[in-house]
C-alpha cells in the first residue's frame, strides 16, 4: 500500500493526454496539498492550441477505427480500462488522497470503487441497451413499423469538479464512450492527479488515440473556456457551480449544443418525530459532513419536528464532536481538510456571517488546532447552527463545507413549503418510519433526487440530476444513453 498521500513518481509532472500521447507544455501551475500546503507536482496547462488539437484528434477518431466499433467492442475496451484501474487501485487511491486530503477509506470505498463501477456499469448498459419499436396502423388502413436507432453525438466536452474527481470523470466518460462518442475531459485544476492516471489507464488498455483526451487548466481564459467555446464539440457535460453552468450555456447557445448539468444545491433533510432516532442522527451527520461537506448532495438545511428538536440538536452535537478530523490514514479518521485555502476562506466567511445573521453556534465554527504540520493544512471544524431565519443568506446560499443548520417545524405542509423554498432543487432527504408519510412527502420534494431513511446510496441505473439552479437533464442508466446519443426514428410502410 503506497503511503496514502505521497504521489507515485509518474505523477510528479501532470501532463495532458492528446491523440494518444502525453503532452508537456511550458505553462505550468502547482498542485498543492490541502493536508500540509506542500507542492505535490507541476501541472502542464493546456493552451487554446492544445485544446484545439485535442478536439481535432477526437473528431478524427470518430472517423477512424473507433467509429467502426460495435457496442460490444467498446464495452470490452471500457472493461479493460476498469481492469487497469483495479490493477493500479492503490495509485488511484493515493492520487485522490494527495489532491484532496480525503480519508483513505473513502477513496477506497467510494471514489476509486465507483470509478470502476461507472465504467463497467455503462459498458454493460450500453452493450445491452434496448431501443424502441412501434407497430402502427393508420386510419387509411396502412400498416407501418417505427423503430429508433441510437447514434453517437460526436465529440463530448466533459468538465468535472474537484469534490469527487475520478468518480465524476468516469460517470461521464463511461456512457459517453459506450455510446460511440469521443471525449475531451478537463478536470478541476485542484485535482489533476487521478485524471492523469485515468489517461494512463486508457493508454494501457489500448483505446485508440483521440478517443479519450485530457487537457489540464482552469475555467475562464483557460482550458475550460477554450474547450466549451470550441466550435467542433457537439455536447457539454458539466458538474460544478450553477453560475459556471449558466456561463457554459451562454457559450454553447449559438451552436445549440446539447448540455447536461449537475450543479449546486442547498439540500434539505426532514426529520419527523416518528423517525428511527439513532439512524436519523447518524444519517444526518453523514449527509452534512461527508467529504468535509463538499458534496453537492449534502444537507445544509435540517428540519426537525418540534417534539424531538431539542433532543435531536443535542444528539447531533454529541455525535459531531466525536468526529475525528485529521490525516487520511489516521486510525478512525472521519474527516479530512477542505480542498484549498481559498475554499476554506469562503466557508469560514459563512461561519462568520451566520453569527452576524443571528445564528446560535451549537458546535464548531472555526479551525481545529493540531499543534503539528496539519496546522499548515486547510482543516476546518464541522459546524452546527440553529436559530437562523429562513431568509438568512446562510440558509439560502450553498456553503459547500461541513455545516448544517437545524430548525424545528410543526407540520408536513409547513416543512415542505420551507424545504422547497430555495433556488436549488437537487436532493431531499426524509427520515420517518411512517410508510405512507414517506411516499406522500417524498414526491412533494421539488428536487431531482429523494432519499428516505438513508443518504447517498446509489443505483447507477437511476436518473441523477436536479431542478431549478441545480441542473439540467438527467444522467444515469438509460438517461445517460439518451443524453450521449442522437436518437433517430425510422418509419417503414409495410
Ligand atoms: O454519485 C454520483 O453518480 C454523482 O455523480 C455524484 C455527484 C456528486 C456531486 O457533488
Amino acid at each position: 500500500m503506497t503511503t496514502p498521500y505521497v504521489l507515485p513518481p509518474t505523477l510528479k509532472s501532470l501532463r495532458n493526454y492528446v491523440d494518444g500521447e502525453f503532452v508537456s507544455t511550458d505553462k505550468r501551475f502547482d498542485n498543492v496539498s490541502p493536508l500540509n500546503g506542500e507542492v505535490l507536482a507541476q501541472v502542464h496547462e493546456a493552451d487554446a492550441a492544445l485544446v484545439d488539437r485535442a478536439v481535432q484528434a477526437a473528431r478524427r477518431a470518430l472517423k477512424g477505427p473507433w467509429g467502426q466499433t460495435t457496442p460490444e467492442e467498446r464495452a470490452k475496451m471500457l472493461h479493460r480500462v476498469a481492469d487497469v484501474i483495479e490493477r493500479r487501485f492503490d495509485e488511484f487511491v493515493a492520487a485522490e488522497v494527495a489532491d484532496t486530503g480525503r480519508t483513505v477509506q473513502q477513496a477506497q470505498k467510494l471514489d476509486v470503487h465507483r470509478a470502476i463501477m461507472n465504467l463497467r456499469t455503462f459498458a454493460d448498459l450500453g452493450k445491452n441497451a434496448q431501443t424502441d419499436f412501434f407497430e402502427t396502423r393508420t386510419a387509411d388502413g396502412d400498416n407501418l413499423i417505427n423503430y429508433t436507432v441510437r447514434k453517437p453525438l460526436g465529440v463530448v466536452a466533459s468538465i468535472s469538479p474537484w469534490n469527487l474527481p475520478i468518480l465524476s470523470m468516469t460517470w461521464k466518460s463511461g456512457p459517453a464512450l459506450i455510446c460511440g462518442n469521443t471525449i475531451v475531459v478537463k478536470p478541476s485544476e485542484e485535482t489533476p492527479s487521478s485524471a492523469t492516471l485515468l489517461a494512463e489507464a486508457f493508454h494501457e488498455a489500448g483505446v485508440p488515440p483521440g478517443v479519450f483526451n485530457l487537457v489540464h487548466g482552469f475555467g475562464a481564459n483557460s482550458a475550460g473556456a477554450f474547450l466549451t467555446a470550441h466550435p467542433d464539440i457537439d455536447a457539454v457535460t458539466f458538474t460544478g457551480e450553477s453560475r459556471t453552468g449558466s456561463t457554459i450555456m451562454k457559450t454553447v447557445a449559438d451552436g445549440v449544443k446539447e448540455v447536461s448539468f449537475e450543479l449546486g444545491g442547498k439540500n434539505a433533510a426532514i426529520v419527523f418525530a416518528d423517525c428511527d432516532f439513532d439512524a436519523a442522527v447518524e444519517g444526518v451527520v453523514r449527509s452534512s459532513f461527508a467529504n468535509s461537506g463538499q458534496v453537492c448532495l449534502c444537507s445544509e438545511r435540517v428540519y426537525v419536528e418540534r417534539p424531538i428538536f431539542e433532543r435531536f440538536v443535542q444528539a447531533m452535537k454529541a455525535r459531531t464532536e466525536k468526529l475525528k478530523i485529521g490525516y487520511p490514514d489516521e486510525p478512525g479518521v472521519d474527516m479530512g481538510p477542505l480542498i484549498s485555502r481559498k475554499h476554506r476562506d469562503k466557508v469560514l466567511s459563512y461561519y462568520k456571517l451566520a453569527l452576524e445573521e443571528g445564528a446560535t453556534l451549537v458546535t464548531g465554527g472555526g479551525m481545529p488546532k493540531f499543534g503539528d504540520q496539519r496546522d499548515e493544512g486547510v482543516f476546518i471544524q464541522p459546524t452546527i447552527w440553529t436559530g437562523l431565519a429562513d431568509n438568512a443568506r446562510c440558509m439560502r446560499e450553498e456553503v459547500f463545507g461541513p455545516v448544517c443548520h437545524i430548525a424545528p417545524f410543526d407540520s408536513e405542509e409547513e416543512v415542505l413549503k420551507r424545504a422547497n423554498d430555495s433556488v436549488y432543487g437537487l436532493a431531499g432527504t426524509l427520515w420517518t418510519t411512517n410508510l405512507s408519510r414517506a411516499h406522500r412527502v417524498a414526491r412533494q420534494f421539488h428536487t431531482g433526487i429523494v432519499w428516505v431513511n438513508t443518504w447517498y446510496l446509489r443505483d447507477l441505473r437511476t436518473p441523477f440530476g436536479g431542478v431549478k439552479l441545480s441542473g439540467l437533464g438527467r444522467e444515469g442508466g438509460r438517461w445517460s444513453l439518451d443524453f450521449y446519443s442522437e436518437t433517430t426514428n425510422i418509419c417503414v410502410k409495410l
